[in-house]
Order: structure tokens, then sequence, then C-alpha cells
């Protein structure tokens, strides 16, 4: 399958789990890493899955590479149908009211013109234990499953 994985970031934290992500799946899939700073609404694929990795940052705000994609999609208003995403949210629950709102904002924005979330939307909390690619990764498999089937 097609799988291309997209990063907003503000300090790397997303481009990190973003390439372990792409090597986690390369022997099965056609992989791609690329940053939402640099990408083109009409690059979502609309064979395969598109994956989103996105922090959170100020109140609640988009991470700073995410931003140029969000005006893009606003100013465009694609139509992002047949566009299917997961989407994997990073945050901190210090920030108890903008709890991983960066990811929830993307999400919205991607379903608010069509496209289609799969999965839920887990957030890691960089506040607790837990490894961001230890929770991604067994959550993305069962998306993938979930396709394959
Ligand atoms: C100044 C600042 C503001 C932040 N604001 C939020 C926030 O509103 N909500 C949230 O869930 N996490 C927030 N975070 C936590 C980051 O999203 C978290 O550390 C994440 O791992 C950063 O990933 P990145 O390096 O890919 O940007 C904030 C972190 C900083 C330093």
């Amino acid at each position: 399958m097609n799988i291309a994985i997209f990063f907003g970031t503000e300090t790397g934290n997303a481009e990190m789990l973003a390439e372990d992500i792409a090597t986690e799946l390369e022997d099965q899939h056609e992989t791609s890493v690329a940053n939402l700073a640099d990408t083109a609404p009409d690059a979502l694929l609309t064979e395969g899955l598109n994956v989103i990795v996105c922090s959170s940052y100020d109140d609640g705000d988009f991470p700073a590479s995410a931003k140029p994609f969000v005006e893009k999609v606003q100013a465009a208003k694609p139509d992002l149908t047949g566009v299917r995403f997961a989407i994997f949210g990073l945050g901190d629950s210090e920030y108890a009211d903008t709890y991983g709102f960066g990811s929830m904002k993307v999400a919205e924005l991607l379903v608010a013109h069509g496209a289609e979330a799969l999965g839920d939307r887990p957030v890691h909390d960089a506040a607790g234990d837990a490894l961001p690619e230890d929770m991604a990764l067994p959550w993305l498999e069962e998306i993938i499953g979930g396709l394959d089937a």
C-alpha cells in the first residue's frame, strides 16, 4: 500500500516519530515522509493511506510547520473526498485546556473538506512515561490491518 506520512512540528518530535513510522512500515509498504510545511493539499493520497503526526503549540495552536499547510487548505478549499487519513497527536497534559488541540484542529479541517478520518486520534503525552512510537506503531498497524482485510 502507498502510505504517505506527514508531520507538523515545532521542535522535531513529530518528525522523529514520522521517520520511525516510515522505517517500521517500509518493508511492507511504499512509504514517504514529508513536512506539512512543504505539502500542498493535492499531495494527499487518494489511493492508499495518509498518516499525519502533529504536535500542539501555544494555546492549542498548530505547530509552526503545520501552519503553511493549514493556510493553503483554508485558501484553496480543496475537495478532499476520497482522502483517507489517520492522525496521531503529540501533546502535553500540563496544557490541560488545550491538550492535543493541534492534531484535533488538523483532523477537523480535513474532515470539513471531505476527507475521511480512520481510527481514533491518540495523543502522546510528553508529561507521561510512554514512548510515542510504542503508542503509534500498534495503533497504525491496527488501522492498516483493517484496510488490508
Ligand atoms: C510553548 C509550548 C506550548 C505547548 N502547548 C501545548 C498545547 O497547547 N497543548 C498540548 O497538548 N501540548 C502543548 N505543548 C507540548 C508539545 O506539543 C509537545 O511537547 C510535543 O511533543 C512537541 O512536539 P514537536 O517537537 O513535534 O513540536 C506545548 C509545548 C511548548 C514548549
